[in-house]
């Protein structure tokens, strides 16, 4: 039996309980339920902390785990990515007051930094060759470290980037990293565990179907290699006959936000009647 780890807590618990529901998975429906079987897909699950889940699936305790990228990079556990979900999308960046006037890393020498994610601030300190003193490990709210005297910069989860705005602190060099959630696995196994394959190609599943749509339209003969150039689908197009044989349907998915921009397209080359419909599941 394949044995998952999902948030029980913050920001990734719901998305993340969503996929998986959407995937077809049993959820669970009060938040004090630890641990839930889904004998009907031969898979447990257990609702643990975002932040424990790399080290338990590196210790391979459990066989995969949703986490954020930040937070299985932070953890130092041996787990890695398999999959990214698309969903809790932030940066981490560093930021300080602008009157200081830094610029990136290189700046950073002897000052004091304050985060929740020392293990992976350290490692980009030491990826460029600054030493500071040791990093100040605080739990949440660090953008109020600076205000408080405890530090002098802070590395934190940029989202909107209104709770820096709030906190009178502007991000100043490059992102630390680009994270999402993504689905972990221990990286040492030998042999993938049995059943992560049916789990991935379902959550691919739920991906392609929130990213993509299905567009049908009917287009001359004479231009459907024009048009179906605009849309080669995943594989390639279906293209059937009509009842007038001098036209042809064809039918193709397209990425979600290029859809208005592929329908201009295709109405310039000819195509007519132009539909576009949601995919509810799909299997790649
Ligand atoms: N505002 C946000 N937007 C997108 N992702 C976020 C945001 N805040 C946190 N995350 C992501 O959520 C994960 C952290 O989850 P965690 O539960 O530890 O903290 P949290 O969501 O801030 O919850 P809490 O602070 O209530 O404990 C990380 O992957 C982080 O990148
Ligand atoms: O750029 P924004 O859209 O403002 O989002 C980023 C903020 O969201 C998270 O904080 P959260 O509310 O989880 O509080 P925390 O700092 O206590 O974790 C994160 O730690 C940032 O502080
Ligand atoms: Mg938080």
């Amino acid at each position: 039996m394949l044995r998952i780890a999902v948030p029980n807590k913050g920001s990734l618990a719901e998305p993340a309980s969503a996929m998986l529901r959407e995937a077809g998975y049993k959820q669970r429906r009060d938040t004090r339920e630890l641990v839930l079987a889904d004998p009907t897909n031969d898979v447990e699950f257990f609702f643990l902390r975002p932040r424990d889940i790399a080290v338990y699936v590196g210790a391979g305790t459990v066989h995969a785990g949703i986490t954020g990228r930040d937070l299985l990079l932070d953890s130092g556990s041996t787990a890695v990515e398999h999959l990214p979900l698309g969903f809790a999308r932030s940066t981490f960046r560093f930021a300080a007051p602008p009157a200081d006037g830094l610029t990136g890393v290189g700046d950073l020498g002897g000052r004091r930094i304050a985060t929740s994610y020392p293990i992976l601030v350290a490692q980009h300190l030491a990826d460029h060759g600054v030493t500071t003193p040791p990093i100040v490990r605080l739990d949440g709210a660090v953008e109020t470290a600076i205000q408080l005297g405890v530090a002098d910069v802070i590395a934190d989860v940029v989202e909107t980037g209104s709770t820096l705005r709030a906190a009178g602190l502007e991000v100043f060099g490059n992102p630390i990293l680009r994270s999402e959630a993504v689905l972990v696995r221990a990286g040492d196994a030998e042999t993938l565990p049995p059943g992560l394959d049916v789990l991935t190609r379902r959550l691919q599943g739920v991906l392609v179907a929130q990213q993509y749509v299905l567009m049908d339209y009917d287009v001359p003969n004479a231009l459907v290699e024009q048009a179906v150039a605009i849309t080669p689908g995943l594989e390639s197009p279906t293209v059937s006959p009509l009842h007038n044989s001098e036209w042809s349907a064809v039918r193709a998915m397209v990425r979600q936000d290029e859809t208005n921009r592929v329908m201009d397209a295709l109405y310039d080359v000819g195509a007519r009647a132009i539909l576009v419909t949601q995919i509810h599941a799909c299997r790649l």
